[in-house]
């Protein structure tokens, strides 16, 4: 555990609040296979959170479980002091949880706009049916979503591509439009899972830069699995070690860096 136990304020002055998600005891088996062995953290309001760890020690077990979309056979999740029941993934999305893929999930076909408009979904209210019962309504409805995302496209500056399809894209730039596509959600805890995975070191410059103004500008809380340990170190407050489903360190970056067990099973050796 870290050595932060109150509400704190980092050295460049942002605010870190109580424990929004408590992840309590949590074991996932897929069949005989444990992904993810007792193990038990948490996530603080307004934190940058990562999660790092040698492959298959379980990092994107544990986002899917904190975004619902795995029930762990034990433990509990807490989130915002209330123990949450099972529930589907759209459900946990609707309590403000928002993510990205490791493997970019977007909609090639279609324009940057459209793809960043499917992120609103979660807080569009009349549907189809009410589209048609109650045009007005529906009209606001659509004005103030727009607003929302052209306001998240201007925010990572992504106006020039606004019309382009996706698959046109380099992919760096399709990282940035699946960020932009979890803000339109407007996530109160956004889940990255390897933000910079093939990136190279000037679009991870950008993509760290992003990061941090989306944590500063909106207070959005971030949990982020990543390999490059330059960002992770830079960016995290603190950072959960995990190894063959166990945690094996848990602390700020530095605390992270010293601790032996982590540098044998993970810092000290090569890996992507
Ligand atoms: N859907 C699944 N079915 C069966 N086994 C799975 C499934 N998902 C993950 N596993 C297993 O659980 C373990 C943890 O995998 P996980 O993908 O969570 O690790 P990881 O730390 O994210 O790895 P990487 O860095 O390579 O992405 C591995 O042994 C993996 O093979």
């Amino acid at each position: 555990m870290s050595a932060q136990a109150e509400e704190y304020v980092t050295e460049d002055g942002r605010k870190i609040g109580g424990v929004m998600m408590e992840m309590k005891n949590i074991t996932l088996r897929f069949g005989g296979v444990v992904a993810i062995k007792d193990i038990s953290f948490d996530i603080r309001e307004g934190e940058i959170r990562a999660i790092i760890g040698p492959n298959g020690a379980g990092k994107s077990s544990m986002l899917n479980v904190i975004s619902g979309f795995y029930n762990p056979q034990e433990g509990d999740v807490i989130f915002r002091g209330k123990k949450r029941p099972q529930m589907r993934p759209y459900k946990v999305a609707q309590q403000g949880i928002a993510r990205t893929f490791q493997n970019i999930a977007l909609f090639e076909g279609m324009s940057v706009l459209d793809n960043v408009m499917t992120g609103r979904l979660t807080h569009m209210k009349t549907g189809m049916f009410g589209q048609a019962m109650w045009w007005g309504k529906a009209q606001d409805e659509e004005v103030y979503n727009r607003e929302k995302v052209e306001e998240i496209i201007d925010f990572l500056e992504i106006q020039a591509i606004r019309k382009t399809p996706v698959g046109r894209l380099p992919y760096g730039l399709k990282k940035r439009v699946e960020l932009a596509r979890a803000l339109a959600a407007e996530p109160k805890l956004l889940l990255l899972d390897e933000p910079m995975a093939g990136m190279n070191v000037e679009e991870k410059e950008d993509m760290s830069r992003f990061i941090l103004d989306v944590n500063d500008e909106f207070g959005t809380t971030i949990a982020l699995i990543e390999h490059d340990m330059g960002v992770v170190m830079d960016l995290s407050d603190r950072v959960v070690v995990m190894d063959y489903g166990k945690k094996i360190g848990d602390g700020t970056p530095d605390e992270v860096r010293s601790n032996q067990e982590v540098i044998d099973a993970y810092l000290g050796v090569a890996h992507d």
